[in-house]
């Protein structure tokens, strides 16, 4: 095949495809130490694979190119078989007694009996969700305005349920037809609501001249103003995969529930805390700034719904006494476990272990995702309430609604801080209305001995409060951001507030992503990703936006990919104090939502400690901290595994399993276990014979960890294919992406390069803390060829750059 020459696309954000030109008989003589000798993008070196439409700017609810299609067909031709509910089975090709292969035919009256029917039903959910508050009122701080949206996506799922019945509609017909089909108008058809899934904003007028991002992402993109957006829905690069094909989770290729998600994790992802020398345990904090800066997935009623309580011995009685609800949840086994909420995914028939029985927990409370409103029929997709851009929307708080106001000043364009009792700066602790997080309502942990220390306001709500090590990151840009207004006030005495918060908040966010671009993800994809997807930050010159890429998050990298995280998270952490002599050991799983080290203003040893010790690897294996103590607080003492957590997500999203995102990076279909041994040790995949019954159910956060790492990468082929995709999105439809020419936003020649030089990690760092010294790259282990530096030498921004006259070319 003919391939276009890299140079000729290169940094210009053109639509690839990304299922051809793959040889998947390079990785069968792969070094089998873990890493690939021979990249699988390795089609021949310095070309591109071919061009063609069938990913990009490809709308799963509308459009499915052919050769996608020969990847879902697999899945989507199951017949759903739910007892009980569904009238018919359809077999594999089948369309339905009625529907036309590649259109639904649904006629007036049909159409009113199912809004009519649905309708019903509505009123029996939303009395569960009452009789659960009534029971448990925790949930009643909840954001109204999430709730509702929440039940519109319902009403839609329930309308698809009864046509389905109806019409015998494939699970393939759901997913690729009655998307398109014309819904009439309908009391759960609200403009408002609506919006979450339209492309284009219904609400919002753009003007183009606008300069700066706005703070909820809207108006990024010009054609299509949604895109990017806050509380919006996620995009997929696959249609989804659930057992019903509305929105029941995913069940074995045989038609049984798939193995309990703790099971998985504790057979096949043990706790071992195996170190990757090459990386500071910075690395892996930072990958929370990129996290939370691009995903916020909200659970029903904000996490406050215990599934469990019905069924844990501790709350047993005492629950079942005062609520008896008629939900069911089949666990893996078959058995049928009462839960007290129709969105509770509970996690049961695990191997008790001494931590689940030292708080008799035979039940992991796990709550379902809120659905985002799609205004159409078809299956259920999650809404993302982040900004789905790079924009450090978590710090100046397009997370949440109507919250950026509370963190300003007003003054000099400043972000509102707070001293500590050792001068330190800090943020702002919590209090009042403002500070009250409604999608999250997960409470602040202080110490037990010193109840007074609080969490903090943060542009994420309770979520900037979930670890110390985010809690000072997150500071640490607050604080960047603050120099910054207070540089550019010197060259501009003129400027007023809105317009020097606008400008700092521009410069800093081009800092951040700068860092993210040139020093973080290289980490963990390597040079040979780096180059294919496009994401090096150049030395000079512009990249160019491109108004077809859609930046938004994608629910593939977010429920597994980009957890990668997990598996580099520590144990124990180190704080070491400003004589380098004096330190302490803090354990993770006594620091979930307790700020003690922040509240007494201790950022700088926080960070050394990070500088100093190494990340856990990227491998199968994860800590206890967070595999049986994640969200541990004393004063309700339960077992929460993020590891369990992770895989039950992924199939609470619909995420169809590990080989159909390989399949769908590589082009590589699995035809059997063996041919796995291609992509894992074989020895791994004699692991996961033991627990799935067929490779056609793995799940995409156990596959994808298990895979060999290609070669200079710290991932292996599905998941470096889901960051890439995931960053390459996050840079080319980015309108506002610094390095973009051409744009009302764009710096200026002079400021883009000031940013190039002077937007490193450890200058960060050495300007917002009390470090004497850094090594160069800060992600990276001390040695000759990282060696530490003074932070005197770290230069200043030079803001005369920045000075009127200068601005925007
Ligand atoms: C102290 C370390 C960390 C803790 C305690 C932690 C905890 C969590 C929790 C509780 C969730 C929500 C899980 C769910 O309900 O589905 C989550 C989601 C996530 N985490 Fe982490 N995490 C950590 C580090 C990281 C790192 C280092 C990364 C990336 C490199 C990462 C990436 C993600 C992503 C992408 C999500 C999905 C977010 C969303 O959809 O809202 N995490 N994490």
């Amino acid at each position: 095949a003919l391939y276009p020459a890299a140079s000729n696309i290169i940094e210009s954000g053109d639509t690839f495809s990304y299922l051809s030109g793959v040889n998947p008989y390079e990785l069968h003589n792969a070094d089998p130490s873990s890493t690939y000798h021979e990249s699988f993008f390795a089609v021949a070196p310095g070309v591109l694979p071919e061009f063609d439409n069938g990913y990009d700017g490809f709308d799963y609810r509308n459009e499915y190119s052919p050769k996608l299609s020969t990847i879902f067909k697999k899945y989507l031709k199951r017949p759903s078989i739910i007892p009980h509910e569904d009238n018919c089975h359809l077999h594999d090709d089948q369309y339905g007694h009625y529907g036309h292969q590649y259109d639904v035919d649904i006629g007036e009256h049909e159409m009113s009996y199912a809004f009519q029917k649905a309708g019903l039903k509505i009123e029996e959910y939303e009395r569960a969700n009452q009789e659960y508050l009534a029971s448990d009122p925790r949930g009643l701080n909840f954001s109204a305005y999430v709730y509702v949206a929440s039940l519109h996506s319902k009403y839609n799922e329930f309308v698809t349920k009864v046509l389905k019945n109806k019409k015998c509609l494939s699970r393939k017909m759901i997913a690729t037809q009655l998307p398109k089909v014309k819904i009439p108008p309908n009391p759960w058809k609200k403009q408002k609501y609506c919006e979450m899934q339209s492309p284009v904003s219904l609400t919002t007028y753009c003007h183009p001249d606008e300069p700066y991002r706005r703070i909820d992402g809207k108006c990024n993109n010009l054609m299509n103003t949604n895109l990017g957006s806050s509380f919006h829905c996620y995009r997929r690069l696959l249609p989804p995969d659930y057992a019903d094909g509305i929105h029941r989770i995913r069940l074995g290729v045989d038609n049984r529930p798939l193995p309990s998600p703790r099971l998985i994790t504790q057979l096949l992802m043990p706790d071992l805390d195996l170190n990757d020398p090459s990386l500071s345990a910075l690395h892996l904090s930072w990958g929370q700034v990129v996290a939370h800066d691009t995903y916020r997935t909200i659970q029903n009623l904000g996490l406050a719904i215990d599934c469990c309580r019905l069924v844990n011995p501790a709350t047993k009685a005492q629950a079942a006494s005062s609520y008896k609800p008629s939900h069911v949840f089949l666990d893996p086994a078959g058995n049928k476990v009462p839960i007290p909420h129709p969105e509770c995914l509970p996690i049961t028939n695990f191997i008790p272990n001494k931590a689940t029985e030292m708080f008799n927990q035979i039940c992991l409370n796990t709550v379902r995702s809120i659905a985002c409103n799609t205004c159409s029929l078809g299956p259920r997709n999650q809404m993302n309430a982040a900004t789905q851009l790079l924009d450090l929307s978590h710090v100046y708080g397009g997370n949440l609604i109507n919250n950026s106001e509370s963190l300003r000043t007003y003054i000099g364009g400043q972000l509102l801080t707070d001293f500590a009792k050792n001068g330190e700066i800090r943020m702002v602790p919590m209090s009042g209305k403002h500070d009250t997080d409604t999608l999250d309502l997960t409470p602040c942990n202080p110490p037990l001995n010193k109840p007074n220390i609080g969490c903090f306001r943060t542009g994420d709500g309770m979520r900037g409060n979930q670890n110390p090590f985010i809690a000072s990151l997150q500071t640490l840009i607050i604080k960047r951001h603050n120099h910054h207004a207070a540089g550019l006030h010197l060259v501009n005495s003129h400027w007023y507030d809105e317009q020097l918060f606008q400008e700092a908040r521009r410069l800093t966010i081009a800092e951040i992503v700068k860092i993210h671009f040139d020093e973080y993800i290289p980490l963990v994809l390597g040079k040979r990703l780096m180059k294919y997807f496009h994401l090096n930050v150049r030395s000079h010159g512009y990249t160019k936006y491109n108004p077809h890429i859609d930046p938004s998050s994608i629910q593939e990298s977010g429920t597994s990919a980009m957890r990668f995280g997990h598996s580099q998270t520590r144990s124990l952490y180190k704080v070491i104090y400003d004589n380098h002599v004096h330190k302490t050991t803090i354990m993770l799983k006594d620091r979930f939502f307790n700020m003690v080290e922040v509240w007494k203003g201790q950022i700088t040893p926080i960070v050394r400690g990070l500088l100093a010790e190494s990340a856990k690897n990227i491998d199968p294996y994860g800590v206890i901290d967070i595999k049986d103590f994640l969200f541990f607080n004393p004063r309700r003492p339960s077992i929460v595994d993020l590891f369990s957590i992770n895989v039950n997500r992924g199939r609470d999203h619909g995420i169809p399993a590990y080989v159909y995102l390989l399949q769908y990076c590589t082009g590589y279909e699995v035809h059997s276990w063996k041919d796995l041994e291609k992509f894992m040790p074989a020895k791994k995949v004699k692991s996961l014979r033991k627990v799935y019954r067929h490779y056609r159910d793995i799940d995409p956060f156990v596959g994808g960890l298990m895979e060999y790492h290609l070669k200079g990468s710290r991932v292996g082929p599905t998941f470096g294919c889901l960051i890439g995709i995931q960053f390459y999105h996050w840079k080319y439809g980015d309108r506002f992406y610094f390095e973009h020419g051409g744009e009302v936003g764009s710096f200026t020649p002079a400021q883009l390069q000031e940013i190039r030089k002077k937007a490193t990690l450890a200058n960060l760092i050495c300007k917002t803390t009390h470090m004497d010294t850094i090594q160069v790259s800060p992600f990276e282990e001390i040695s000759t060829h990282n060696p530490k530096i003074p932070c005197a030498s770290q230069p200043d921004f030079n803001y005369e750059l920045w000075r009127d006259g200068y601005l925007h070319k």
